[in-house]
């Protein structure tokens, strides 16, 4: 584990609260443009104002932090644009081809910088975003380590502007031997947002995996001087979470170590962070869930989506744990680190048919040669034409049949054998299938990216691809 030291921590303290009027508004490096009135500090609404920017930051930055003039309407037209713009641009013109989006997913870390050598992992307490775009929305404290904050706040056009739900897709509320949970208020399909949110606090937690249990526990006063920092209403969000360690660490750690959400790289730090929410943090563990969370470094939320339908009034779970393991071991994990027996259906039900289906899950994955952009088992199949027609579709069907039985939809390598299932029909020139399993990969890409990535294309003209016909059936 990483220590830190306290004395030259001081020097790198920001003051917690947005001060309206601060800053000369010059441009230089490590300080931030001054921001228009559409810009709203904290208890200061519609004044135009900035977070002076008190971080000297001794290595040369590519680029000076910036936080361009602009209302959230040209924010948005500009996301919409790099959206297009990214690797998985789509083309819909009629003369070209659409696009079928390969391989995996894309990545959430592209943002990802090379990081310098010279770095010292020293603390930084600070607040961000650094300015809020709708009266009333939420910062998040953070306790970061030097040069992350330069690197995310020269994203361009950082922060996005972001949008819940309305009306609200969930509650709150006490479930029978769960404690407090989250319950689906309407009914919501797979890939639909459930709710973003601002985190209460955010810290980056170790430059190297290191086991579970382990990975959160900074020194205790690190996290206290991160605590003392929030505004009261969010003091008062943060103590009323659950801590399911009891006095076995002090109260604070026990906090964040039953409700962090591990959000994994941000841009500036090589190692993993993780997050405290109001709400997301309530979600209880299921090893078939059927919700998501994703954090989002442009919007600085984490947004989470339904990756299974969800009922009115059925609760919303998330997955504490490697989900394929057998039983007994994720047992044994949720026992040790979160404190409680999961009485889920595969749990329960004490036979080993869902053990036996996830360790089958699990040796499909390993032994996938499928690459970011390449998936050697549908490039041969298309181009081999000594292998059956059905090929594909029998190995997507099998795999599909036992993550269905399982109830397991989380992750590309999941997501992937709907997208294989999809390009095989599109090839094969089967309409109606293509366009039903087109549609599933385009709900699971977005439950898992927050993007349809390319799929939503696909799913409105699946003959005008450039999988259409690829493996077409000789007369
Ligand atoms: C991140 S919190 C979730 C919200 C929590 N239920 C509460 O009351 O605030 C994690 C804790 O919730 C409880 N929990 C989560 N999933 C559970 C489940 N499937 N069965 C029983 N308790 C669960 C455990 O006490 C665990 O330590």
């Amino acid at each position: 584990m990483t220590t830190l030291d306290l004395e030259s921590s001081a020097k790198v303290f920001e003051p917690r609260s947005l001060r309206p009027g601060q800053g000369n508004g010059t441009m230089q490096r490590g300080s931030f443009v001054p921001l228009s009135k559409n810009y709203i500090t904290r208890g200061s609404p519609g004044a135009v104002s900035y977070h002076p920017h008190s971080y000297s930051h001794p290595l040369p930055l590519s680029a000076a932090p910036t936080s361009p003039v602009m209302n959230s309407a040209l924010l948005s037209l500009i996301h919409q644009i790099q959206l297009h713009d990214s690797n998985h641009r789509v083309t819909t013109t009629s003369r070209d081809k659409i696009k079928v989006p390969s391989g995996f997913l894309p990545s959430p870390e592209h943002y990802r910088p090379a990081i310098s050598k010279d770095i010292i992992p020293t603390p930084l307490w600070t607040t961000l975003p650094h300015c809020i775009l709708r009266e009333g929305e939420p910062l998040t404290d953070c306790l970061l380590r030097a040069g992350m904050k330069e690197t995310i706040l020269s994203i361009p056009g950082f922060p996005y502007p972001y949008t819940n739900p309305s009306p609200q897709r969930y509650k709150i509320k006490p479930i029978r031997g769960k404690g407090i949970g989250m319950v689906a208020t309407v009914d919501i399909d797979v890939g639909d947002l459930i709710l973003v949110e601002r985190p209460l606090v955010l810290m980056a937690i170790t430059t190297y995996a290191v086991p579970p249990e382990s990975y959160l526990q900074q020194p205790a006063r690190l996290q206290e001087i991160l605590i003392e920092r929030l505004q009261r209403q969010e003091y008062e969000e943060f103590f009323a979470l659950h801590n399911c360690k009891g006095n076995t660490r002090p109260h604070i750690q026990g906090i964040f170590d039953t409700n962090s959400i591990g959000i994994g790289r941000l841009p500036g730090f090589d190692g993993q962070c993780g997050a405290v929410c109001k709400d997301i943090s309530r979600v209880n563990h299921s090893c078939s869930p059927n919700a998501e969370w994703r954090f989002d470094v442009e919007t600085f939320t984490v947004a989470l989506r339904a990756i299974a339908p969800i009922k009115n009034s059925e609760q919303v779970f998330v997955s504490y744990t490697d989900s394929l393991r057998p039983r007994a071991e994720r047992q044994k994990h949720l026992l040790e680190r979160y404190k409680f027996e999961c009485t889920c259906p595969s749990c329960a039900s004490g036979s080993h048919k869902s053990d036996e289906a996830r360790m089958t899950l699990r040796l499909i994955n390993e032994g996938d040669k499928c690459e970011d952009h390449d998936d050697p088992m549908l490039r041969d199949w298309v181009h081999d034409r000594t292998k059956p027609d059905d090929m594909i579709l029998v190995k997507c069907h099998k795999t599909i049949d036992l993550l269905e039985s399982e109830k397991y939809y989380r992750g590309a390598r999941c997501v992937l054998w709907y997208q294989r299932l999809a390009k095989a029909y599109c090839a094969l020139e089967d309409e109606d299938n293509a366009r039903k399993w087109v549609q599933k990969a385009a709900k699971l890409a977005r439950a898992n990216t927050g993007h349809d990535a390319g799929w939503d294309a696909v799913v409105k003209n699946p003959k005008n691809t450039d999988w259409w016909g690829l493996r077409r059936v000789k007369p």
